[in-house]
């Protein structure tokens, strides 16, 4: 029967624990453990500056040729225990790695296709979808600014206009006011969304391990931004592990952090490889 009290040869991806008084059973060698004992765990993973770099425009990014066979490779050693956790559409998250598929959570919670392939969706009210063209409308002219129409959700990014954030911030607060609570808002890397108010990543992966084949399991989570605080919070409660990638130092609930997009492919490559236990 495998366990975690002994590791296999994962190289070391950087790993640093973020806490000064880690949670019990924290640990760098975070892949190590899942080497170990792959059919212990699950692996719930954010997409935008996880395992693809970020880039200038959310179109922009490039998902490097080998990353969808080696995650389906992972996926396969876990048991089929690997979901991606997104604040991307569904459809989108799927055209970027076909023709792997995985259980996902989209729109930051707010959309789950589970192993069986069976999607939940929010509604899109007809409230919400002149809302959006009517902030379309308005930021036309800004340059820099774009939007990105997700459905459910509406994200105005401003990484080519930081001089515009104070601006986007401001009629993101106006247009949520306007839509009211059904709708929140969402904050993120140089970006202001409007997702669905229940949509939460921490209750996506509390909903994943309700089902199989992640019950039972214990959860990795990794990601890089506000919006993976909230599923860090529920593996950690779950008695699993929680990766941020960016410098160490960063306030943050996950356990320990992981320099870069690149240091994560590295490590999920070597997972996918590794010699059984
Ligand atoms: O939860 P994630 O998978 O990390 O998705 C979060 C958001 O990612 C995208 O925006 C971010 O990445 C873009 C491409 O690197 C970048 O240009 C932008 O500044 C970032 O905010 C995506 O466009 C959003 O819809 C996601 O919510
Ligand atoms: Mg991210």
């Amino acid at each position: 029967m495998p366990n975690d009290s002994h590791t296999l040869p994962v190289p070391d991806p950087g790993v640093t624990l973020a806490q000064e008084e880690p949670l019990p059973g924290a640990s760098a060698d975070v892949f190590g453990r899942i080497a170990a004992a792959p059919d212990d765990w699950a692996l719930f993973l954010d997409i935008d500056g996880t395992l693809v770099d970020l880039a200038e425009t959310p179109d922009a990014i490039v998902v490097p040729p080998d990353l969808p066979a080696t995650l389906m490779a992972l996926s396969n050693r876990l048991g089929g225990a690997l979901a991606l956790v997104t604040g991307r559409a569904l459809h989108y998250a799927d055209v970027l790695f076909d023709p792997a598929t995985f259980p996902i959570a989209g729109l930051h919670g707010a959309e789950l296709r589970d192993q069986s392939g069976a999607i939940t969706r929010p509604e899109i009210t007809p409230a919400f979808v002149t809302l959006k063209s009517e902030l379309a409308k308005t930021i036309k002219d800004w340059d820099g600014v774009l939007f990105e129409d997700k459905g459910a959700a509406v994200a105005l990014h401003y990484r080519q206009a930081p001089e515009r954030c104070a601006d986007v911030e401001q009629i993101m607060r106006r247009a949520s006011v306007a839509i009211g609570g059904d709708w929140g808002l969402q904050f993120g890397k140089m970006v202001v969304e409007l997702r669905p108010s229940t949509a939460s990543k921490g209750a996506a992966v509390m909903t994943f391990l309700s089902q199989a084949p992640f019950e039972g399991r214990k959860p990795l989570a990794i990601g890089d931004d506000v919006t993976d605080e909230a599923m860090f919070k529920i593996a950690n409660a779950a008695g699993g592990l929680s990766l941020r990638v960016g410098p160490p130092g960063f306030e943050t609930q996950a356990q320990a952090t992981i320099g870069s997009a690149q240091a994560v492919r590295d490590a999920l490559t070597a997972l996918a490889t590794a010699a059984r236990p």
